[in-house]
This record gives structure tokens, C-alpha cells and sequence, in this order.
């Protein structure tokens, strides 16, 4: 800890340097408000004289001392001193009159400026909520996973590799027991990665930013019926922002726009019991949505609906990819939906066996039978069509296939 806290003290800082500021003050808070929770629990028993003097004196003195820790830390000016330099840089770049220096010294200085602003906030905040800045546009970057549940069972997962790129689509499948569901564990930080490094925006994922590299994702699960706590569908996707202590002033208008997302704003004063497998996956992604994740991990979500619930759930997340600015992991075993994708991973006995478009990954058919995963329907038309001598190729829909047979 000591390491990093001086570190700051060094000149031309990043976001990264950031990233590892807020970290640092995100862990002081936790800790001491653990050790307050410890004191002043312990105080109430040695006012019951549950517990010695010595004992009390104990806490007081851990509470202290990670306070003091916790104020040094935000008296730290390294942002500041950045700040300055990069000032003291642009003057010396403006007297030179080079239009090039001054460019890159604005620009530099731009940087400071943020960094510096940022750091005040955190400070204010005490590390609370402190969210971590994306220093790659690499959503996720996986590098040599592996996993087992216990030392002596299989791998469950076994050096696995990929990136995806932020505003992705990108769909897993596999037959059951390939390790879909481990790796979107391991992916959502439940489970730990023993081997290997995941990256979420560039943040290594470590035990001490769980908490922060949890804010760019949020996760859609198979059974809505689990994911209801409120009485109506407005309490239920509140939820989640009193838990993120959001100001209630905005709260309303967060929910109304994610509620609208999905379709499902005038349903808000609704039973969530009451509503169809449909709807409550339209809530569950409401929910999720107002959190406003970058990254939105689909974990077999359509499995449970009937065929118009799971028509109105792929529909939404083809509409959240098409704005940009989500990425989108969707673990299926429905084969039609892999044709939305922008890209398509294939798990096989705890390995990441093939990777690429829709396109490329069905142009392998006999692969996909050997695999025990179903070819899409609209793929097995296509390959019909072939057979009898009529080409078409690659139909996201079965509106884009009987275009492609009228041309012909
Ligand atoms: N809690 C657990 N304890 C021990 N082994 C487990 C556990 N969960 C999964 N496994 C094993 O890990 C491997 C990968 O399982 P995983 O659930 O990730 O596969 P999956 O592709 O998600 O399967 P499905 O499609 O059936 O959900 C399998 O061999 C499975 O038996």
C-alpha cells in the first residue's frame, strides 16, 4: 500500500493512476467503516460489561489508525502537482511559439485538468462509489483462464482466451457442461480466477476492485421469477439504485427511461408476480439497465420464455447493441440467436475451441453437429436451398432469406 501511495508523487499521470487512486480510497473506506462498525458494536458490549476495557481499547486504536491511514491518503496532492506541471508545461510550450508543443502541451494539460478534477470528487466522496475509469476500449480481455471447482476435480475451464471489443455482441454456446456458466461466473467476479487475468475496459480484476470492476457489468439471469424483490415493478427496479445510493430526486427518471427501454413503463404500478415469463425478463433487464452497466451479460436469459417472450427479449438486445454503447454477452443454447451476433464464441469441454462471425462459425456444419449443437433454421433452409441449386447466403432473418429468393 505504501508502494502505490507514494507512486502518486510521481509526475505525468493517467488514468490508470487514477484508476489505482480510487482503488485505494474505495478499500481505506470499506475498512474503515468496518472497523467503526467493530467499535461501536464493541462499545455497546462493554457497556453491557460483555467485554474488557483492554478489548475496547483494542478496536479504538485499529478504527484510529486506519482513519489516520484513510486521511493521508486524501490529503494526497499528487493530482495537483500534475496539474501544475502540465500548467507550467503549456507556458514554457506558448513563449517557444511552436504550434506543435502547444498543441500537445493543451492537450496534456487537458488530461491534468481531468485527472485532477476526478481525484477532488473521489476525495469528496471518501472513495465512495468510486467508479473506475476505461483505459482500453477492449470491453473484456481474457487471458489464459482456467478454473477448477476443487484441487482434485477436472478443469472446468482451461486456458481460455478472447476480447471483445466495447458496443459487441457477442453470443457463447456450447453443450452443457463446456463451461458457459463457469466462465460468466468468473466473468461477474463470483467466481475467483485462480489462472489467468480478466480485464474489464483495461482493470486487471483483483479481489481489491471487485466492487468497482462490478459497476461495468450487470447480468441478466435465466429465471426472472429469482430476480423479483419489489412489490411492483417501479420498487423492484428502484432496488438496485437505493443500493447504489442514488439521489431519490433522480431515481424517478432513471427508472422511467429504463422501464421504457424494454417497453414496460406502464407497468410500473404492476404486481411483478402477475406480468408474463416475457415481461418479467423485460423488468429483470429494466433493472439492470438502470444501473447502466456497460457491459450486460445475458446468462441463458430466453430459456424459459415461450417463443413471443423469447422473440421480445432478443428483439431488445439487438436494439441495445444497435445504440453503441453496450456490449452484450449473451450465453445461449438458442442457435437462432446466434445469427444477431457480431460474434460467436463455441466452448467445448472447458475450452474456447472456435471464435468468429456468425458466418464463419456455421460455415463448419458438420463441426456444429459433432458438437451436439443444433444448426439454425434459417441455416438449415439456406443449406436446402443449396442443395437444390439455389444460392443464398448468410440471412439474419427470414425476411433478408425470401428478399434473397425473390431476387433470384
Ligand atoms: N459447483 C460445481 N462444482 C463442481 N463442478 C462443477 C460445478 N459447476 C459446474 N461444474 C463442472 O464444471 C464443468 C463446466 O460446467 P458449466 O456449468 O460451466 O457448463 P455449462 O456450459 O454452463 O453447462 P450448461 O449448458 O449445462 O449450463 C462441468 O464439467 C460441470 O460438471
Amino acid at each position: 500500500m505504501k508502494k502505490l501511495f507514494t507512486e502518486f508523487y510521481k509526475t505525468n499521470l493517467n488514468d490508470q493512476d487514477l484508476n489505482e487512486f480510487k482503488i485505494i480510497l474505495n478499500k481505506f473506506y470499506i475498512e474503515t467503516t468496518e472497523k467503526s462498525n467493530t467499535f461501536y458494536a464493541l462499545k455497546d458490549k462493554y457497556a453491557n460489561r460483555q467485554i474488557t476495557k483492554e478489548e475496547l481499547q483494542k478496536a479504538r486504536l485499529e478504527y484510529r489508525a486506519v482513519k489516520n491511514e484513510f486521511a493521508k491518503v486524501t490529503q494526497n496532492n499528487a493530482f495537483k502537482i500534475n496539474l501544475n506541471n502540465a500548467r507550467n508545461l503549456l507556458k514554457a510550450a506558448k513563449k517557444t511559439k511552436a504550434a506543435i508543443d502547444i498543441q500537445k502541451a493543451q492537450e496534456e494539460y487537458v488530461i491534468a485538468k481531468h485527472l485532477y478534477d476526478e481525484a477532488k470528487l473521489v476525495i469528496k466522496e471518501k472513495g465512495r462509489g468510486a467508479s473506475l475509469a476505461k483505459v482500453s476500449e477492449n470491453a473484456l480481455e481474457v487471458r489464459h483462464l482456467s478454473f477448477k471447482y476443487s484441487p482434485d476435480f477436472p478443469y472446468a475451464l482451461k486456458d481460455v482466451n478472447f476480447d471483445i471489443k466495447h458496443g459487441e455482441y457477442v453470443t457463447i454456446i456450447g453443450h452443457n457442461g463446456s463451461g458457459k456458466s463457469t466462465l460468466s461466473k468468473l466473468l461477474i467476479g463470483v467466481l475467483s480466477a485462480e489462472e489467468g487475468d480478466i480485464k474489464v475496459f483495461g482493470n486487471l480484476m483483483t479481489k481489491n476492485n471487485l466492487d468497482q470492476i462490478r459497476r461495468f457489468l450487470g447480468i441478466v439471469f435465466q429465471n426472472p421469477d429469482n430476480q423479483f424483490i419489489g412489490s411492483t415493478v417501479e420498487a423492484d427496479i428502484a432496488f438496485g439504485l437505493e443500493n447504489k445510493r442514488v439521489n431519490p430526486e433522480d431515481m424517478r427518471e432513471i427508472i422511467i427511461e429504463a422501464a421504457s427501454k424494454v417497453r414496460m413503463e406502464n407497468f410500473l404500478d404492476k404486481e411483478p408476480l402477475n406480468l408474463s415469463g416475457g415481461q418479467k425478463q423485460r423488468v429483470a433487464i429494466a433493472s439492470t439497465l438502470a444501473l447502466n452497466p456497460d457491459i450486460i451479460i445475458f446468462d441463458e436469459a430466453t430459456s424459459m420464455l415461450d417463443p413471443k417472450g423469447n422473440r421480445e427479449i432478443k428483439e431488445i438486445m439487438v436494439e441495445l447493441r444497435n445504440t453503441g454503447l453496450k456490449t452484450i454477452i449473451s450465453i445461449t443454447h438458442d442457435m437462432d440467436e446466434i445469427l444477431n451476433a457480431d460474434k460467436v464464441i463455441v466452448m467445448n469441454g472447458g475450452r474456447l475451441e472456435k471464435m468468429g462471425t456468425p458466418e464463419e462459425i456455421l460455415k463448419d456444419k458438420e463441426y456444429l453437429r459433432s458438437r451436439h449443437l443444433d444448426i439454425p433454421f434459417l441455416a438449415t433452409v439456406e443449406e436446402a436451398l443449396e442443395n437444390v441449386g439455389v444460392k443464398v447466403q448468410h440471412s439474419k432473418n427470414m425476411d433478408e432469406l425470401v428478399k434473397q429468393i425473390c431476387k433470384k
